[in-house]
């Protein structure tokens, strides 16, 4: 049966503006992808930030902080695996909505029957893909929680590599690192197989629906199958908008299948970055930034510490470490901590600079409680000298700097002369050091933390964590008369093994003293700290 000119002619006109049509969409499909890429984008931003502004406000003395290695694969790898969810999901599920309905109303004027077909292949697809999505996040969320473990593996056998090899257990760690290589391979396999199963049963049953919807026109515009429409047949130019649609019926479900995996694997990338964001344990005040200061810094005398029925236990620990300790330190006072180790002494130190908040009790530093509002103010005046600085790669001078404007070569050149740490700059001048702190001895690294704090002028309260350690007597002995030197004008809590170095302090408090007595009666005299280390 030829087609009449009449009917190819509306055909072709059909046509014409279905492709214009295609084109205006493509042009809006283009810009809103352009859109929403740039929302997704700003929206990730903020949820790193928001992670990492966590991780800083965390306690670093809380063990159950995440992995180096774990936080660093999520904020630099995982994450992005939630961008291409926020771009795209919202604008598909949006899509699904209108779409389809759109196109049932359009078409079922026409074929009362091409509309059903469309309508009845449609809806099985949602409730499979539900069923699917469901195991496809769980099988995401354990890819990616298997993904960190690894990074963090990796990183943590990486740095303790020298370690390793001296005790003969390189063999075993690389038989562990395969079996964590082997598991998240199966992980990855399972989420692959998800993501395979679901396009692929999307794709047959759109493939099905649209075959359905073009044997049903075809035949119709035949004469083979007159039934199906409200009136008369159907022209050449209805039978080709019905056959043109069916597809795009399919299509939001399409995109649907795509976004489907990326739905997936986005929430889980989501839920680790809020899991990051959540510290269990913060720094008091977090890690807001010192108050800018004010002109040249304040003629003021230094602060005195009081610690007031002080209390704290670490994380998941039995009994607390502090227990009830009451002190007050003078303004100027340069006190030593003695006791056992493992007796609270940095543990103490570290509460006082707020680095972890205490259960009960109250630290008052010039007279103010420490708490979240007061202690950036009160952190700009202090100085931590650690037991384990970080040492970054990069010169000597610029890990006294750290980047501090204020602090140029000459007050470097200061700082290190006041931790003894002159020759070394003599003879590493400009030489990088290697990660962290390859290159320098243990007490070298101690005496770099402390050109740290005397490269900040306007600290004048000062807390050192074994500041002697690792030296020989001599060294000591020097680092000593530089620390008192560099403390004048200054209160100076330490805690520290080494009589020498308490003996030469004003006051010695011996945490391994009977607690019931009153807080200055915890003073032992000079002369006892030998027997009390
Ligand atoms: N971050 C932490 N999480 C859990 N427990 C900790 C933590 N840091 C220290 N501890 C425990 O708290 C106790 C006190 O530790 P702390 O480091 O304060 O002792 P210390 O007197 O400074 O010891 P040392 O003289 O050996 O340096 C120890 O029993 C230690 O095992």
């Amino acid at each position: 049966m030829a087609a009449d000119p009449g009917d190819v002619a509306a055909g072709l006109l059909a046509a014409a503006c279905f492709l214009l049509a295609g084109v205006l969409r493509a042009a809006c499909d283009a810009w809103g992808a352009r859109l929403s890429f740039q929302v997704a984008r700003r929206r990730l931003s903020a949820l790193r930030a928001a992670a990492v502004d966590a991780l800083a406000d965390g306690s670093p003395l809380d063990k159950r902080r995440p992995a180096a290695g774990q936080a660093a694969s999520v904020l630099a790898e995982q994450a992005d695996a939630a961008q291409p969810y926020l771009a795209r999901y919202p604008a598909i599920q949006l899509k699904m909505l209108v779409m389809p309905l759109a196109i049932l109303a359009a078409v079922a004027p026409l074929s009362w029957i091409a509309a059903l077909v469309l309508l009845a292949s449609a809806p099985l697809i949602p409730v499979f893909m539900a069923l699917v999505g469901w195991r496809a996040q769980r099988a995401s969320q354990a890819h990616l929680a298997e993904m960190g473990t690894l990074n963090a593996f990796l990183l943590d056998r990486l740095r303790g590599l020298a370690t390793l090899r001296a005790l003969d257990a390189v063999d075993a760690t690389t038989g562990r690192l395969a079996y964590v290589a082997q598991t998240l391979r199966t992980r990855t396999m399972a989420v692959l197989r998800i993501a395979f199963l679901s396009s692929a049963v999307l794709e047959l049953f759109s493939a099905i629906g649209v075959a359905m919807v073009a044997v049903y026109v075809g035949f119709h515009l035949l004469g083979t199958l007159p039934f199906g429409t409200w009136g008369g047949p159907l022209t050449l130019g209805q039978g080709l908008f019905v056959l043109l649609l069916a597809p795009s019926f399919f299509e939001p479900l399409r995109d649907l299948s795509t976004a489907w995996h990326d739905r997936a694997a986005g929430r889980a990338a989501l839920e680790a970055l809020r899991a990051l964001s959540s510290a269990p344990s913060k720094l008091v005040g977090g890690a807001a930034p010192f108050p800018p200061a004010s002109g040249a810094p304040a003629r003021r005398p230094p602060p005195a510490v009081e610690l007031v029925q002080l209390r704290f236990a670490h994380a998941e620990a039995a009994s607390p470490v502090v227990d009830g300790i009451d002190l007050r330190v003078a303004p100027g006072e340069r006190v030593a901590i003695m006791g056992p180790s493992g007796s609270g002494k940095s543990t103490l130190l570290a509460l006082i600079a707020g680095l972890v908040p205490a259960r009960s009790g109250a630290v008052v530093i010039d007279g103010v409680a420490l708490d979240d509002h007061s202690a950036p103010r009160l952190r700009a005046r202090m100085a931590w000298i650690g037991q384990k600085p970080h040492v970054f790669a990069g010169t000597l001078g610029a890990n006294v700097a750290l980047g501090r404007p204020d602090v140029d070569a000459r007050a470097v050149g200061r700082a290190l002369e006041a931790a003894t740490l002159e020759q070394l700059a003599g003879r590493e001048a400009g030489r990088p050091l290697g990660e962290s702190g390859t290159g320098l001895s243990g007490g070298e690294c101690l005496r770099l933390a402390m050109a740290r704090a005397a490269a900040a002028p306007g600290t004048d309260l000062w807390l050192a964590d074994e500041p002697t350690a690792h030296l020989d007597a001599a060294t000591a002995r020097e680092l000593t008369r530089r620390l008192l030197a560099q403390s004048a004008g200054r209160t100076l809590i330490v805690a520290t093994h080494d009589p020498e170095l308490a003996s030469r302090m004003d006051r010695v408090i011996d945490l391994a003293a009977p607690r019931a007595a009153p807080a200055d009666t915890e003073t032992v005299p000079l002369a006892a700290v030998g027997a009390a280390s």
